[in-house]
């Protein structure tokens, strides 16, 4: 396993002149020996990019690559050791699960009682034991996946596995399933593990560390809890979640924040200007009428969706989302509702940035 520093940018382009000619900006970021990474974004936001440079797939165009100190800018994927699985099943039809398995170990020339042990396990772990001597020609699609997962996973010996979207064939019930079973294979295995995906429930519960990528940035590398507590950017508050954060414009001065017409005393110093409020639905509670740092609103939905409600409402033309108890009484649409904008988990942004 290595530690994998990455120094660089990269642009398909030959001349980038600005930003939105690079498909990653300039970054410098490490992946720990040991740790279970999710690069998480929109399409096109870079994270293929990215893993592609790590894997030695793609050269970048300015910078470095770095594994445990040493420069592997232009080493071939071999050279890195690196295992990856990809999105489609990458096996051999004609083999059984066991030889598929083994394939990477027998090319490494592993003793074979080894080889057994291992392939063993990692059978074990995907619950594949029992087909361990079937075809995979006859294999589902899923089985043949959960294959391409076990071969990445099989060699103990490798730099990091990286894996590109490698759900997205999977059954959803069964993806659910692998999501977690992951998670545990690499609480066991202890390999370095990098996962891309668009799907923030696959990064959040698979990962330790997700970095959260748009527009060729990495504009977060946090635990999901950080990323939910604290978005070190807009983006990130508007993309975890489910829905995102609420954001207000406000204006900031002397020790308050005009938002929607309303002045509001700020809970600390800030900045004088225009900045964002945001804040989570979860911590959008309902308050006191005339209550300190929340506005009125107009309640314009009410859903149950059994876990809890959640409830629309506009401000000065401005949406917000709350989620609710599901035992809370609520008021009826039309009717005007106080919710409690800034508190203890209100988060300020500036330039998109939040502000500390
Ligand atoms: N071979 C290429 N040549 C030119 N441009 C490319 C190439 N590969 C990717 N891009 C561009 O680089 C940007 C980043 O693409 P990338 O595939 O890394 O994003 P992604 O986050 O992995 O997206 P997706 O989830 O859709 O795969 C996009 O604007 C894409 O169009």
């Amino acid at each position: 396993m290595a530690r994998i520093e990455l120094d660089l940018a990269h642009s398909y382009k030959p001349n980038p002149q600005q930003d939105s000619d690079y498909a990653l900006l300039p970054l410098s970021m490490a992946f720990e020996d040991g740790g279970a990474y999710a690069l998480l974004g929109p399409s096109g936001c870079g994270k293929t990019t990215m893993l592609n440079i790590m894997s030695g797939l793609l050269v970048p165009s300015q910078g470095r690559v770095l594994f445990d100190g040493r420069d592997v800018t232009r080493a071939s994927p071999q050279e890195r050791n690196i295992a990856q699985v990809f999105q489609f099943p990458v096996i051999y039809d004609t083999m059984t699960v066991a030889e598929n398995l083994a394939f990477p170990l027998r090319n490494r020339k592993v003793p074979e009682a080894q080889i057994r042990e291992r392939v063993g396990q990692i059978a074990e772990m995907l619950e594949m034991s029992g087909q361990l001597n079937q075809r995979a020609a006859g294999l589902s699609a899923d089985a043949k996946q959960k294959i391409s997962l076990g071969r990445g996973l099989v060699r103990s010996d490798v730099a990091a596995v990286l894996f590109d979207e490698p759900l997205t064939v999977i059954d959803p019930h069964l993806k659910w399933q692998l999501r977690r079973k992951l998670k545990q294979i690499h609480h066991e295995l202890k390999l370095t593990l990098i996962y891309v995906t668009h799907d923030q429930i696959e990064a959040l519960t698979f990962a330790d560390q997700v970095v959260v990528m748009t527009r060729g940035r990495a504009v977060q590398v946090g635990t999901p809890g950080d990323l939910f507590e604290r978005p070190q950017h807009a983006f990130v508050g508007h993309f975890i979640g489910s829905p995102g954060m609420n954001f207000l414009p406000g204006q900031a001065q002397d020790g308050h924040v005009v938002v929607a017409g309303h002045r509001l005393p700020l809970p600390r110093a800030l900045p004088s200007g225009a900045l964002r409020v945001g804040v989570r639905p979860e911590y959008l509670a309902l308050a006191p009428q005339g209550e300190r740092g929340s506005l009125p609103c107009e309640v314009v939905r009410v859903q149950d969706v059994g876990t809890h409600q959640m409830l629309t409402a506009t401000v000065d033309g401005q949406v917000l989302k709350a989620r609710c108890a599901p035992e809370q009484r609520l008021p009826a649409v039309g009717e005007t509702v106080w919710l409690q904008v800034l508190g203890e988990h209100t988060c300020f942004y500036q330039n998109e940035e939040l502000l500390p």
